[in-house]
């Protein structure tokens, strides 16, 4: 970069290693011997030195998998496990879904020959549903534990219960920060006691691999910046004019941002000269469909420099070939739910030093790479170690639902990794108990509660789904529900055109609001004299071709669930009959969404502001709702997030605000004459 600019001398410069040497290789006989020995091995690890990739190939080869037994390895993020998964059946020389593959909420790319299986540390903890002592594995490896993400947490507790009843089981715990000692503890028998036989040194041990395979220069602002994306966008233009060959890894906050600074660095593009080199910029987000996420990793054309602009997600596991340059802004948007008011919050927080080391980490992968931190050595030295454990800050709900159909009856006393702080329980058991899944002893009801855990989607949707037959709606809420698992990414701009879109959504809007004009949507693409299920149409449209295909996918699995279960989508028992008989599908869709979603209930004011039921916070229609124009009086949401002070809502249907008190009277607590 040039000379004049903010950023002091390199601080870390690192040794080279050569690229086919992965450092972990040199203690392959020694974690194979740990592995082979103890119950539990943690890893702990300079980022790139092999962890994800190597560990399972080399289980693989020394016969972890001979007697039919599978490998997991379980990653914070989709990305992670689909990425990392291709990476290691390349390696292995296999096509992706034979011996290596990947599993993420709707998408199984396995097979009977699969031995290695990466997969979301989410979807192991339901396969614990079918399979409770996990006995198809031999190993079960949980990457980037550090991370402290919810599922992982849980898992982690789960498996410690696992490995008592399964001593032929194996936990690998990878952690990039020195928690090593406090996972060990966790997992070990107390001084004194034994878990099958083994003592606390027994039971398990700690393995550290020194050293990475490029060294990563790291720059720090020499003060610090007020306006982080003006500075990003200048660092990323410096490096692009002055910095030879590479591709560029932005690290920003949150899609809001992703899109305002690929704005911001677009205008900056065409002043360039003339037959300069060329900078694409590239957005990587987790709304974003996986097809789209992948883009990322394709490689850019001749004389094309790509830039990608991401969220944390592209910060662990994920190798970005070509990825020279790090930019990384300090922050991250954290979720923080507040129990009181049910409300997530988005707080933009300075990241922790885990996630800066493991955001610099993504450079000097496959070549030797730099780094910029935009804020200054000593605000880098004043970070937090680690992030806030996630189960600390959640809405519980979703987890507990589960644990509970687990067995795990007493959630104060389960063995957490770091408990969760009470309200957060009660809120999640209370909500529970509102929906039908705990009776008032705090038991999981039967079938409801079970089968709410069993559908793979969120406790008020699955109450929703479940009810549908009992409205004659299972049809409509069967393609609802699997539109709301693409979570607002049906519509797209296609060139950038906001105008085309809204006009889009337009066409396909009804009055009763967002969910009906997605299932609308759904039809259509699904007609076969209409959409055709073609992308030329979804082109047209402004509709997301790959994710409707998704949904249609996701639809059909949710109809498998719901078959297993012996509920059929035409079912419509005489006695609903009468009582919905004369009905418009659209009440009948409206009051359905109630029955899952009253707890999520709001009116609208005269100045278009909504109101919770309480009266005690203002929210707004977020702006892909119809209703961020309309009118409407009494209506239920599907999610609700606080951003930058302002609290939004999505997915909105309108209701009569008497169904609240007709299908939760215990939730709203009306007296009765
Ligand atoms: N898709 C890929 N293309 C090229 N090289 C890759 C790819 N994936 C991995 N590598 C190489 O393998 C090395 C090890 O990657 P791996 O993901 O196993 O590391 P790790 O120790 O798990 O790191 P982290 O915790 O940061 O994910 C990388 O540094 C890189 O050199």
């Amino acid at each position: 970069m040039a000379e004049d600019d903010d950023f002091g001398a390199p601080i870390i410069a690192e040794l080279y290693k050569p690229p086919a040497l992965l450092p972990i290789a040199q203690l392959k006989e020694s974690l194979l011997y740990a592995i082979e020995t103890f119950p539990v091995t943690i890893i702990v690890g300079e980022t790139g030195s092999g962890k994800t990739t190597q560990i399972p190939q080399y289980l693989f080869k020394t016969g972890w998998t001979n007697d039919g037994s599978q490998i997991a390895v379980t990653q914070p993020r989709r990305i992670a496990a689909t990425s990392v998964s291709a990476r290691v059946a390349e390696e292995l020389g296999c096509q992706l879904g034979q011996e290596v593959g990947y599993s993420i909420r709707f998408e199984d790319v396995t097979s009977e020959r699969t031995k290695i299986k990466f997969l979301t540390d989410g979807l192991l903890l339901r396969e614990m549903l079918v399979d409770p002592l996990l006995k198809r594995y031999s190993v079960v490896m949980v990457d980037e534990a550090h991370e402290r993400s919810l599922s992982s947490d849980i898992l982690l507790s789960l498996l410690k219960k696992v490995l008592r009843a399964r001593p032929d089981l194996r936990v690998v715990v990878s952690s990039a920060t020195l928690d090593a000692e406090k996972f060990l503890d966790f997992f070990a028998p107390d001084d004194g006691e034994t878990i099958n036989n083994k003592t606390k040194e027994e039971f398990g041990t700690i393995v550290s691999i020194e050293g990475r395979t490029h060294p990563v220069d790291i720059f720090y602002l020499s003060s610090s910046t007020n306006n982080y994306i003006e500075k990003a966008v200048e660092t990323v233009m410096n490096i692009h004019t002055s910095e030879t060959d590479g591709d560029i890894l932005l690290f920003v906050t949150g899609r809001e941002e992703i899109d305002d600074t690929i704005d911001m660095i677009a205008d900056r593009i065409v002043d360039l000269p003339h037959g300069s080199k060329s900078l694409q910029p590239l957005p990587l987000y987790a709304g974003l469909p996986t097809d789209q996420q992948m883009y990322v990793f394709q490689k850019a054309g001749a004389n094309v420099r790509k830039l990608i602009v991401a969220t944390n997600i592209a910060e662990a596991s994920v190798t970005i070939d070509g990825i020279i340059y790090v930019v990384d802004t300090g922050y991250v948007k954290l979720r923080a739910y507040d129990p009181a008011l049910g409300i997530e919050r988005l707080n933009v927080v300075p990241v922790s030093k885990a996630s800066a080391t493991q955001r610099a980490g993504r450079a000097g992968r496959t070549r030797p790479g730099k780094c910029y931190r935009l804020y200054t050595e000593a605000a880098f030295e004043a970070l937090e170690s680690a992030t806030f454990p996630e189960i600390q800050r959640s809405n519980l709900a979703p987890v507990v639902l589960q644990l509970m159909n687990l067995g795990i009856q007493n959630l104060v006393r389960f063995d957490y990794l770091s408990n969760p702080p009470s309200a957060l329980v009660v809120r999640a058991l209370d909500l529970l108990f509102s929906l039908g899944a705990v009776d008032v002893h705090g038991r999981l009801t039967k079938p409801l509660g079970t089968r709410m855990a069993e559908l793979p989607l969120e406790p008020m949707l699955a109450r929703t789904l479940l009810n549908a037959p009992t409205f004659g709606c299972l049809s409509e809420m069967l393609s609802i529900s699997a539109m709301m698992t693409l979570q607002g990414t049906a519509f797209v701009t296609h060139d950038g055109n906001q105008k085309l879109l809204e006009k889009a959504r337009r066409r396909f809007a009804v009055k009763e609001g967002d969910h009906i004009t997605l299932y609308n949507v759904f039809q259509a693409f699904t007609n076969p004299a209409v959409g055709k299920q073609s992308s030329q149409w979804c082109r047209e449209n402004s509709l997301n071709y790959k994710a409707l295909l998704k949904a249609v996918s996701v639809r059909k699995q949710l109809r498998n669930y719901l078959d297993r279960m012996g509920i059929q989508e035409n079912s419509l028992a005489s006695s609903d009959a009468i009582r919905v008989g004369g009905m418009s599908m659209a009440e009948r869709v409206q009051r359905c969404l109630t029955t899952g979603f009253f707890a999520h209930a709001a009116r609208m004011k005269s100045d278009g502001s909504f109101v919770t039921v309480g009266g005690e916070t203002v929210l707004w229609a977020h702006p892909s709702s119809i209703f961020f124009h309309r009118k409407a009086d009494w209506v239920i949401y599907h999610e609700i997030q606080e951003t930058k002070g302002k609290v939004y809502i999505r997915d909105l249907t309108t209701i009569e605000m008497d169904w609240l008190t007709e299908y939760a009277p215990e939730y709203y607590k009306v007296k009765q004459k």
